[in-house]
């Protein structure tokens, strides 16, 4: 093979969804070598075509990258953009520079990313250069036994974080055009409020939740009517990497202290319910790393052809994608998340469980349509949530959620309701949550024609539960079902990893703040103004 570079050759950065230079193993090992150093992003079309993957997440991207290649500008070098397969891109790269090693952090991602990861890895081998993977949080590759997960998970996140390197020698790789979201097919998103990307965004977000927004997380995160100031908003940024989970981790039990020595101990509960809520990260993610399949059926096979996939076109798939259900509390999720990209936990359970339970749909569609939506998609998260609030794992129980009771607790009146179903305005707030309740001189007062000016619920909700939950119950008294339930139990739960406690009760036994360790206290994420975070 030609090389233009000396054969000692380039070493590659691969990123992938880890789109920051502090904390970074793969980046840090390469800097070790001395060699000069290729950070490379490849956007590739396979990827950008999966069914999961929208605008609102590549448009979070390219702010990311930008960062990104700011910050790998300050310190000597570039970001070198590529579009293609990966594996065709590498070939390209290795012909021109010589590549002596590539450089990348493990990927718990689609079938799709899995299959990519084991042909690059064939490749690099035929070609004689080295890939190095690495952990980039604590999930384990090839983990034989959950016994002690938790307590790995721990040690992973006390680990002192990898300081971003000051200076990087460059390669003589260019960076091609940047490509638009047209070239991969993404058309306009109607989504005006996403999250922005990047590191800037991702320390914002983390500094301004554990020194003030967090305050009233625990009793906040249920109404979509609070959760939106009162959550992290790290979702998008833990799931492109814009900042690391252990930064995360270490600077919340540094926050989760200092509230607690200065006798806040409200807001040192709620910073150590946000801690558990990073343990269950990746705790769900190791979930798809162990078991690729959850992506695409039944983690229990008991529920195998239980519900029928909906059909092309369905209208019921197509009247809650687009928040026409006639349910108002449901619709205005749906229609706040189009345009947000984001919702608050309690209601992406709301949400999932209707498809899947009120109108008795594969969880397969639904769950697709949901990722697209969601600015933070990350596969390990969403497949196994997906199939929890369908009720197919087996060894969770099933939990169905009425819209009308959520409305009536979550946005009690109707402010929310309102803001993302305005046609339904008019109407007094005792009835907002069920127009098809309320006396037709009530509706009418407000101008609201059911199937004309909003439609008529789609389905008898109680009804629809009721036959649900026996389906689903029929199943769970069949012979094997709990045999094979605590067989996933023992693969795939929580007991067996050590995660004992769960909600609030975490939260009260997070509360009592642990003093952090040396390495925490000088962390200081706090302190690098905006600005710098942008640049370095
Ligand atoms: C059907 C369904 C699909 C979901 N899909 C995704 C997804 O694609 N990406 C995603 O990041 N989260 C997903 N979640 C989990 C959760 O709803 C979001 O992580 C959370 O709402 C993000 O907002 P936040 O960052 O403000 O969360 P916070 O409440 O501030 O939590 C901090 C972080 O902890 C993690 N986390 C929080 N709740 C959970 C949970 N229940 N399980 C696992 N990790 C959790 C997330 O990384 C989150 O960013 C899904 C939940 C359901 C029910």
């Amino acid at each position: 093979m030609f090389y233009i570079c000396s054969m000692s050759g380039v070493h590659v950065i691969w990123f992938k969804r880890d789109l920051r230079v502090h904390d970074h193993a793969a980046l840090a090992a390469a800097v070790a070598s001395g060699a000069p150093i290729l950070p490379l992003y490849i956007f590739e079309p396979g990827y950008w075509a999966l069914p999961e993957h929208s605008r609102r997440q590549f448009d979070f991207v390219r702010d990311s990258l930008e960062e990104l290649d700011a910050a790998l500008k300050a310190r000597g070098t570039k970001l070198v953009i590529r579009m293609g397969s990966a594996i065709d891109v590498f070939s390209a790269l290795h012909q021109k520079h010589g590549i002596a090693a590539i450089h990348a952090h493990e990927e718990t991602g689609l079938q799709w990313t899995f299959d990519r990861d084991r042909a690059v890895r064939r490749w690099a081998r035929n070609a004689g250069i080295s890939l190095r993977e690495q952990p980039q949080n604590g999930v384990q590759r090839a983990l034989q036994s959950r016994d002690g997960w938790a307590n790995q998970w721990e040690a992973f996140m006390r680990r002192p974080r990898l300081v971003a390197p000051e200076a990087l020698k460059p390669s003589a790789a260019d960076s091609e055009e940047w490509p638009l979201p047209q070239d991969f097919g993404l058309g306009a998103d109607d989504c005006p409020q996403r999250q922005k990307g990047g590191r800037m965004a991702a320390v914002d977000c983390l500094r301004s939740f554990l020194e003030s927004r967090g305050r009233t997380y625990q009793k906040s995160m249920s109404s979509p009517l609070t959760a939106a100031d009162a959550c992290s908003r790290l979702s998008p940024h833990l799931a492109f990497g814009t900042v690391s989970i252990r930064e995360a981790w270490q600077a919340a039990q540094k926050a989760q202290h200092e509230h607690g020595r200065s006798g806040d101990t409200g807001f040192a509960a709620s910073i150590g319910s946000f801690i558990s809520r990073l343990q269950w990260h990746c705790h769900f993610i190791q979930k798809l790393e162990d078991q690729t399949s959850i992506e695409s059926r039944n983690l229990h096979p008991g529920y195998d052809g239980l519900r029928p996939e909906p059909l092309a076109g369905d209208p019921r798939l197509a009247a809650w994608i687009e928040g026409r259900t006639g349910f108002p509390f449901l619709d205005a999720c749906m229609r706040s998340l189009r345009e947000t990209g984001w919702l608050n936990f309690r209601m992406r359970a709301m949400v999932m469980g209707f498809a899947s339970h009120h109108l008795w749909l594969d969880w397969k569609q639904p769950a697709e349509h949901l990722a697209a939506l969601f600015t933070d998609f990350e596969p390990g998260i969403h497949y196994p949530q997906a199939q929890m609030q369908s009720a197919t794992t087996g060894m969770n129980t099933p939990r169905i959620y009425n819209p009308v009771k959520q409305s009536q607790d979550q946005d009690p009146d109707g402010a929310f309701i309102r803001r993302w179903v305005p046609e339904l305005s008019g109407l007094p707030a005792e009835w907002l949550h069920a127009p098809w309740e309320a006396p037709a001189s009530v509706r009418a007062r407000a101008g609201i024609v059911l199937g004309q000016t909003y439609p008529m619920r789609i389905v008898d909700h109680m009804a629809a539960a009721e036959e649900a939950r026996s389906r689903i119950f029929a199943v769970r008294k069949r012979a094997g079902h709990g045999a094979q339930a605590d067989a996933l139990q023992a693969r795939h739960g929580s007991k067996r990893s050590g995660i004992p406690f769960r909600g609030q009760q975490a939260a009260r036994r997070q509360a009592v703040p642990r003093a952090p360790e040396p390495a925490q206290l000088s962390f200081d994420l706090h302190l690098t103004p905006p600005s710098q975070a942008h640049a370095s």
